[in-house]
């Protein structure tokens, strides 16, 4: 029997081209003008994003990332580029594997195009998100989708959905941040994960009327499976034991509220005020939404919030990297690939 080769397309999320004004007021129209990132109309969404957010924000966000930059580019960009080479290494030449960007470039048609001109046979689609969103992995398989849908024929695909749960990854995060409780010892611990609008995630419930976004949260069942507030949680979970934590000494928050919507909550922000408040000294920062270090991991919780955690009396605050270019990474894209995804944990 003939064996022809597996195609793997990695998609994160996408970074501006360059952290000028012009380039990041692109990035911020695309990325907006989402119907599953800002799920308003159309004609709302538009008015929203062209005429408040971009014209507002852009120079905002420009400046920082303008600290995030590196000679090479944008550590998003560059972290998915070197794992694109790594994990080509290690799965070999049956395989073909593409990085493709799920806003800006390069484009998740571009990389699927030369997907099938290098005549794989199938392919295996990775979200670089540890949970599931509509906002991120649901977006990345509708423009997947999207694409595949105008081809003659089409191959087998298959998409992971999440690895919020698979022990390589658990084991990625709790590597990093063994270094630096074993070095000294933190009052508490914080999991920051990105935020979406609660009501995103009672749109998900696919029940109507289950996720109350809060307990509810605090178990993964067959019914709110796909919740990402209960994925993040089961994380913080999974994390905290393999870590030895005690209960009272680490709190799960959300962080990068956007608009006036409420979010899914505790907010980050506000947990900070809190444990400031109570006299919290020193702070090891967890961010296990992100597989890179990005402008929401260096920026806002390694610079932001440490600045806000001192301002309200505390003295030491830490962010422990993500997974970037390492050895736990590449094992955990392999056997997304190889083996599939581990669904929940026991
Ligand atoms: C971890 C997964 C992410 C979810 C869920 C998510 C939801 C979400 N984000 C916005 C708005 C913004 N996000 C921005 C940056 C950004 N977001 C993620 C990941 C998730 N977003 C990443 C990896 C990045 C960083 C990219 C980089 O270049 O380093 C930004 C842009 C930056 C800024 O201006 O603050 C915005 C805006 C919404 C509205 C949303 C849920 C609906
Ligand atoms: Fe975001
Ligand atoms: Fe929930």
């Amino acid at each position: 029997m003939k064996h022809f080769k597996t195609g793997v397309l990695l998609v994160n999320l996408g970074t501006p081209d360059s952290p000028e004004t012009p380039d990041v007021r692109k990035y911020l129209r695309e990325f907006l003008m989402d119907g599953r990132v800002i799920d308003y109309p159309f004609i709302p969404r538009w008015m929203l994003v062209n005429l408040i957010i971009a014209p507002f924000r852009s120079p905002k966000s420009a400046k920082v990332y303008k600290e995030l930059w590196t000679e090479q580019g944008s550590p998003l960009k560059i972290y998915g580029e070197k794992n694109e080479r790594q994990l080509q290494e290690a799965l070999g030449n049956e395989y073909v594997v593409k990085l493709a960007m799920r806003y800006q470039s390069p484009s998740i048609e571009s990389k699927l195009d030369e997907l099938k001109k290098a005549g794989v046979s199938r392919i295996t689609v990775i979200p670089f998100f540890p949970q599931y969103a509509s906002a991120t992995t649901g977006s990345v398989y509708e423009e997947v989708n999207r694409v595949i849908n105008t081809w003659q024929t089409i191959p087998e695909i298959r998409m992971v959905n999440n690895f919020y749960a698979h022990p390589l990854f658990i084991k990625g995060f709790v590597e990093n941040g063994r270094k630096y409780l074993e070095k000294e010892k933190f009052d508490h611990v914080i999991f920051s994960y990105h935020g979406v609008p609660a009501r995103q995630i009672k749109k998900g419930d696919h029940t109507g009327n289950y996720c109350k976004l809060g307990s509810c949260c605090n178990q993964i069942s067959k019914v709110n499976q796909f919740c990402y507030r209960a994925q993040c949680f089961e994380t913080t979970r999974l994390l905290v034991k393999e870590l030895g934590l005690q209960e009272g000494t680490y709190t799960t928050c959300f962080q990068s509220r956007l608009g006036r919507e409420e979010w899914i909550q505790p907010y980050t922000e506000q947990t900070i005020k809190d444990l400031a408040g109570k006299g919290i000294k020193k702070v090891l920062a967890f961010s296990p939404a992100f597989v890179a270090d990005c402008l929401e991991t260096t920026i806002e919780v390694g610079d932001e919030y440490k600045e806000l955690f001192e301002e309200n009396g505390g003295q030491h605050w830490q962010l422990v990297e993500s997974l970037n270019d390492s050895e736990n990474w590449i094992n955990l894209l392999k056997d997304l690939v190889e083996n599939g995804q581990l669904i929940a944990s026991k």
